[in-house]
């Protein structure tokens, strides 16, 4: 599948690269941003390993480029970064635009299986695991598709922590900043389960939880970085529940939450530990590779 280039922008030595393809798995154009790092320009042969970041709630893929400073350790490590959009875009569906945590913007990373979303293309865990990284390896040869992690912000390190947990092996790492990470039981995640899976299907909406999927973990030991700051509202509101996911991965390996004094929700937090992040997935993309 081709893409298009919307833009070309210097970044760090290397490009960031603002891209959009159709998209079968989510029945529209998708938008979405690649960092290519200055090492696939000085030696083409030169494959990169890629560090896919999924945003949050509202976000396109140009919050994380435009303001999460993660080129900056990505250009220094040889690292490609794939900023994905958050939710299928201009499908008609009734009530498609009208919450900021539903919808547009607010995808969840799952395949609905409750009509009319999943009829019409709310397909975001398959866009995500198969079609969009397909068409990058496609059509960006200097990038290794055998060396992949994933991170995330808030319902992007809800996907991150799902997306790695129910495929094991097929992400070298992840991390999370701030994840809703037991939407079964929080406001945001009910609205979304609810709506994109059915108010009963409890099983379904367990599939989707990292609290739930990191107790059923027999994979390698886990080495989980978490960042959320102390001041971070949507913590106190308890949309994130951490504390379920830390107690469901007692026994499961390494998981270091680190409370940030007085950081908030939003991208000065991404930016401040950006380059822990990336140093993070550069340490089982690189050096454990
Ligand atoms: N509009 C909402 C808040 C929306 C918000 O804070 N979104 C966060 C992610 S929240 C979890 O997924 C975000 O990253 N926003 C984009 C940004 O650039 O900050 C409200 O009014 O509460």
């Amino acid at each position: 599948m081709s893409v298009h280039t919307k833009a070309t922008i210097a970044s760090f030595g290397g490009k960031l690269l603002k891209l959009a393809h159709n998209a079968s798995t989510t029945n529209c154009e998708m938008a979405f941003n690649l960092y290519l790092p200055p090492q696939t320009t000085i030696n083409p042969l030169h494959k990169v390993p890629l560090l896919i970041y999924l945003a949050g709630l509202t976000c396109t893929g140009d919050n994380g480029a435009e303001k999460g400073f993660f080129q900056h350790a990505a250009s220094q490590k040889g690292i490609a970064i794939l900023y994905p959009d958050t939710s299928p875009r201009g499908l008609k569906i009734e009530g498609e635009d009208e919450s900021y945590d539903f919808g547009s913007g607010a995808g969840f990373y799952v395949d609905a299986t409750k009509s009319p979303w999943s009829k019409k293309g709310y397909k975001m865990y398959s866009y995500i695991t198969q079609e969009l990284p397909k068409t990058v390896f496609e059509n960006f040869k200097e990038i290794d598709s055998e060396r992949v992690s994933i991170f995330g912000h808030s319902m992007g390190g809800h996907g991150a922590l799902t997306l790695f947990l129910k495929n094991p092996g097929k992400y070298k790492s992840v991390s999370a900043y701030a994840p809703i990470a037991n939407p079964m039981k929080c406001p945001w995640g009910e609205k979304a389960f609810g709506g994109y899976f059915g108010e009963e299907e409890k099983g379904k909406w367990a599939e989707h939880d990292a609290t739930e999927l990191v107790k059923k973990w027999k994979g390698e030991p886990l080495d989980v970085l978490i960042d959320i700051g102390t001041a971070d509202n949507f913590y106190q509101q308890n949309q994130l529940l951490p504390e379920n996911f830390v107690k469901a991965a007692e026994g499961k390996g390494k998981v270091n939450v680190r409370w940030q004094d007085g950081y908030d929700h939003s991208y000065f937090t991404m930016a401040t530990f950006a380059d822990d992040h990336v140093n993070h997935a550069a340490r089982y993309l690189l050096e454990k590779a």
